[in-house]
Parts: structure tokens; sequence; C-alpha cells
């Protein structure tokens, strides 16, 4: 039976798409702190729960093995996602983040993590409504206990600690449809290395074209070309606050992103989260701001290569830099910074660079999902303002 657990869920069921009578905004009300069931819910009998903690090097380590060689793969199973410990404790500590949101399942006898998944807090805007959700990712089971069902009862987990802090809303993204997607987004790629995508099957050589012509096709120069075009430092959290901000108001959904948010999401971090701005030369105003963000691929089936080294489009902002250019540039800085590849979604105003800046489109989708919120209509990419990592 499709989705038995969604359907138990207080998420958009499909039965309801049509029926506009239901209002926009939490499906089921609070309740209070002290009804939320206190204990953990029951694992099978091997297994246990037990609480990861990312700033120790060994369990950091451990959820990092356990992701590398069970997490995401793509469609045809030929790259895994890959997140550096250093990305994941980044990741899963943001301004307020909760350490009993970080949980594994450990078999009893061998001590072995076989499952991970997280939640951190974050402020959401849903059109006027700022709610504090958890946003949920990094939903792993190890290969070998996969049709085991474990995968409900973590999400019921995760769910019941989250309640324990009073918060009643989730967001999530899947590369599956589940009930009922607030948006579905295409994912888009733009070749900086085009022999190496080429050599492990990443990218494939286009009808009538050479290497030597798809090298030269993805070409590109070795500065970044906008005046005043540098890497953001700390002193300019204040001044990309107030740009953001005020940038991601046109989006239905959307982050609220306050200066502490700012400064942790988006302060540069080596291999990690790389963010750029324009700062007028004539005014020192800051008037524009891409980021991108490190995500490496195991390669699965190549002798050359084992790590796909991508971007991924973060935060842009432009209001005098036309987009186009700016994230030009970005482009050219992830090529100076040797990466494969730089993907990009089809959400914010992305749509108006993806084609110019020869990007190609990928062969999945990615879908957003909100918990315990219902959105009127589902939402074209184009009004999404929030991306997960
Ligand atoms: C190239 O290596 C891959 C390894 C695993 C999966 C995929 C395909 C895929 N599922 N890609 C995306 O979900 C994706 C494509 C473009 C931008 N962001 C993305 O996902 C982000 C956001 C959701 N959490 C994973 C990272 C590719």
């Amino acid at each position: 039976k499709r989705h038995k657990f969604w359907e138990t869920q207080p998420v958009g069921q499909f039965k309801d798409l049509g029926d506009t009578t239901l209002p926009e905004g939490p499906i089921e009300p609070p309740t209070p702190v002290s009804e939320v069931k206190q204990e953990p819910y029951n694992l099978p009998s091997p297994y246990e729960w037990v609480t990861c903690d990312i700033d120790s090097e060994e369990v950091c380590a451990e959820v990092y093995n356990l992701l590398t060689n069970n997490y995401v793969e793509d469609d045809e199973n030929m790259f895994r996602f890959n997140y550096s410990k250093e990305f994941l404790r980044w990741a899963l500590r943001p301004p307020g983040y909760f350490k009993s949101w970080h949980i594994g399942v450990r078999v009893k006898t061998s001590k072995k993590l076989v499952a991970f998944i997280t939640g951190i807090p974050a402020k959401i805007r849903v059109r006027d409504d700022v709610v504090v959700m958890a946003e949920v990712n990094f939903l792993c089971v190890h290969k070998k206990l996969r049709s085991k069902r474990l995968a409900p009862v973590m999400i019921k987990e995760v769910t019941r600690r989250v309640h324990l802090e009073n918060i009643w809303q989730a967001a999530y993204t899947a590369g599956i449809v589940l009930p009922t997607p607030v948006t579905t987004c295409q994912y888009w790629h733009r070749s900086l290395n085009p022999k190496k995508l080429i050599d492990v099957g990443f990218s494939r050589l286009g009808a009538r074209m050479t290497m030597s012509r798809t090298i030269k096709l993805y070409k590109l120069p070795d500065q970044t070309i906008t005046p005043g075009f540098r890497k953001m430092e700390p002193h300019d959290v204040p001044a990309v606050t107030r740009l953001l901000r005020n940038y991601l108001k046109q989006f239905v959904v959307a982050p609220d992103f306050d200066e502490n948010d700012v400064e942790h999401w988006l302060l540069p971090k080596e291999g990690v989260v790389d963010s750029y701005l324009v700062e007028s030369p004539e005014t020192h105003e800051i008037t524009d701001f891409c980021s991108f963000y490190t995500l490496p691929s195991s390669i699965l089936g190549s002798q050359n290569h084992s790590i796909l080294k991508a971007a991924y489009s973060y935060y842009n902002v432009s209001t005098k830099t036309p987009l186009l250019q700016l994230m030009n540039d970005a482009l050219i800085v992830a090529k100076m910074k040797e990466f494969d590849v730089f993907n990009a979604l089809d959400v914010m105003e992305n749509e108006n660079f993806l084609k110019e800046l020869k990007f190609g489109p990928g062969d999945g989708k990615l879908h957003y999902y909100l918990y315990n919120y219902r959105v009127k209509h589902v939402l074209r990419a184009s009004e999404l303002g929030l991306v997960l990592l």
C-alpha cells in the first residue's frame, strides 16, 4: 500500500488536493508539551536509540562513515553524497540547535551506528506567517537494514523530540514524491571540468561534439569580472543580512534570517561554504551577494577518480550587478577553486541564468515538503526562497 505511513501524518493528503475550502496554515493544533509522549518510540529489539554528539570526533566520524557508505545516491547509483565532517558540524549546529535532535540508532550488542536522522530549528516564513520549524535532514538507514520499516519510526522519533521543544512544523526535501509536495524543483548542472565529468559518466559528450570543442564551450575567465567583487567578511554580516532579508521578501516560502543566522550560514568556511559580495567601489555599499556550499560525491564506479567535487548554489541576491554577471563570477570562482561541477535548483530567480550560463538539466527532481502546515496551492519553484543542505 503506497504511503501507508504518510497517510497517518498531518501533511497535505493527495485526496485533499482539490479541496480549496481547507485553510492555509497548521493542520493540527499544538498540544501541551506535558502531553507529548515522554519516552522514545519502540525500536525492533536488536536496536537502541542514541543521541549523537557530533562535537565528539569519534561520533562525528561514525556519522560521516554511515552517510558516506549508505546515504543518497543518484538515480543510476553512480554517485553518492559525501558530506564532510566539517560540513556536518556546520549543518547541524546553527544558532539554537538541540543536541537531542541528532538521533542515531545503534545495534545493542556491537554498538554499530546503523541509522541516523536530524533536525535543526529554523525560522521559516510562509507568506506573512513566520513559524519556527524543524528542518529535518540526513535520514539514513544502513543498506543492510532497508525495508525493515525503520524510517517511519525514525521520523516519528524526531517528530516527538521536536514536539518536546514545543515546535509543531517541519520542512524537508526528498527525491521521491510523498504526500504532498509544496513545490517540485528541477536541478541543473554547469560543467566546470567537462573532461572529468565525461570520464566518470556524469556527463556525455554532446552529439557532433569533440572533447576539445566541449572543453572550449565550458571555458571560463581565470579572474572574476565585477568591480568590487570580494569574499564576505565578518564585518559584512549586518549589510548582508539587510540585503538578504529584503530580497527574500518576494518569495512565498523563505527563511527569516537574522544576523546570527547570517553569521552562521553565510560567513565563508573553508571546504564548507563560500560567499562573495559586490561592494561598490564608489559608495562602498553592498549591492549584491552570491554563495555556494561544498558537497562532494563519491564516484561509485570509476578507476580514475573517486570524488566528484561539486558546488551547490545557495543564496544569491542581485540589486545592481546583473544576476547573469554575478552568477558568472560565482562560476569563475568555483572553477578557480577546482570544483568539477556547479549545481543549482530552479528556485528563486535561478531560471533567469541557468540556460544562459550553460547549465544543463539534471535527470531528477527535488520535492519540498512542509509537515503540519498546509499551503493552499502547490507553488512554482520560482516562488520558493528556501535552500536546504
Ligand atoms: C552527483 O552526485 C549525486 C549524489 C546523490 C544524488 C544526486 C542527485 C540528487 N538527488 N541531487 C540533488 O538532490 C540536488 C541537486 C541539485 C541541488 N541540490 C540537490 O540536493 C541538495 C538539497 C537536498 N539535500 C541533498 C543536497 C547526485
